[in-house]
């Protein structure tokens, strides 16, 4: 049977279409602290990616070429011709291959705590193993750490909690899976191919894909706005979740007046 992501869908039917992209071992419930805000300009279509959350998890590895892929048909399923798309992490990863490979579909572009070519390669394949040899608990705390700042994570240990509960419940194949993907990714030369005009988002204190890798990207795509946000770590949305809703409201609906 073909392997089909889950995705949810939220916002009026008849509003531009906005698809969001998740990071490696969240679902599309990591963009709830923008939904409200979004949904209200938006058809906003959260996906989980292949192997994870509800979508199929075969047993991989995966490719970056087979996630961007999946989310064509998935688009294709929806009958969403064209759409705006943010990703963060392993969801903007995806949402660079759309970009350059498929830039008939993609209007308007955002990138958030993303990298083109995350090495070392040696260190995912290791976590891909760990991970497959069925201990997705013992690397759970290392990833959570890099997440959030450690003033955010004191301050609200009980949202930690329930992104950590995201990424443990994620299937060991999938995370692996998309691990590999990552692994054997270098999206470095496509960027020249991206036409879309492009917000890039870093955050200051992101351990896992440092602001550089931010001015990397902006410096590579032709149309690319550039911001880095303090006072958060990789999951900046979580951290920052007015100033990124109104980053992407703008970014999104230039005409919408909203004042980044
Ligand atoms: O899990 C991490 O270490 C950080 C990360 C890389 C890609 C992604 O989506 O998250």
């Amino acid at each position: 049977m073909t392997a089909r992501l889950h995705a949810t869908v939220d916002g009026p039917p008849q509003a531009p279409v906005l698809v969001l992209g998740s990071s490696l071992g969240t679902t599309g419930a990591m963009w709830q602290p923008q939904l409200a805000a979004l949904a209200a300009r938006f058809r906003v279509v959260r996906f989980d990616h292949l192997g994870h959350g509800g979508s199929s998890a075969p047993t991989g590895p995966y490719t970056i070429d087979l996630l961007g892929r999946k989310v064509l048909q998935l688009l294709d399923e929806l009958d969403i011709g064209r759409a705006h798309y943010a990703g963060l992490s392993l969801g903007g990863m995806v949402g660079m291959w759309l970009a350059a490979q498929a830039p008939e579909r993609i209007d308007r572009l955002a990138l958030l705590c993303t990298s083109a070519c995350l090495g070392p390669a040696d260190g995912w394949r290791a976590r891909a193993a760990t991970v497959r040899a069925g201990r997705l608990d013992t690397i759970a705390d290392a990833v959570v750490e890099r997440w959030f700042t450690p003033a955010f994570a004191a301050a609200r240990p009980d949202t930690v909690a329930a992104y950590r509960a995201m990424l443990t419940s994620t299937p060991p194949a999938g995370y692996a899976g998309c691990c590999e993907a990552i692994a054997g990714m270098d999206l470095r030369a496509d960027l020249a191919a991206v036409r879309a005009p492009t917000l890039v988002i870093g955050a200051a204190d992101d351990p896992a894909t440092p602001p550089e890798q931010a001015a990397d990207i902006a410096r590579r795509i032709r149309s690319a706005r550039l911001v880095v946000l303090d006072d958060a770590a990789h999951l900046a949305n979580v951290e920052q979740p007015e100033a990124v809703a109104r980053l992407l409201a703008a970014h999104f609906d230039p005409e919408g007046g909203v004042t980044p």
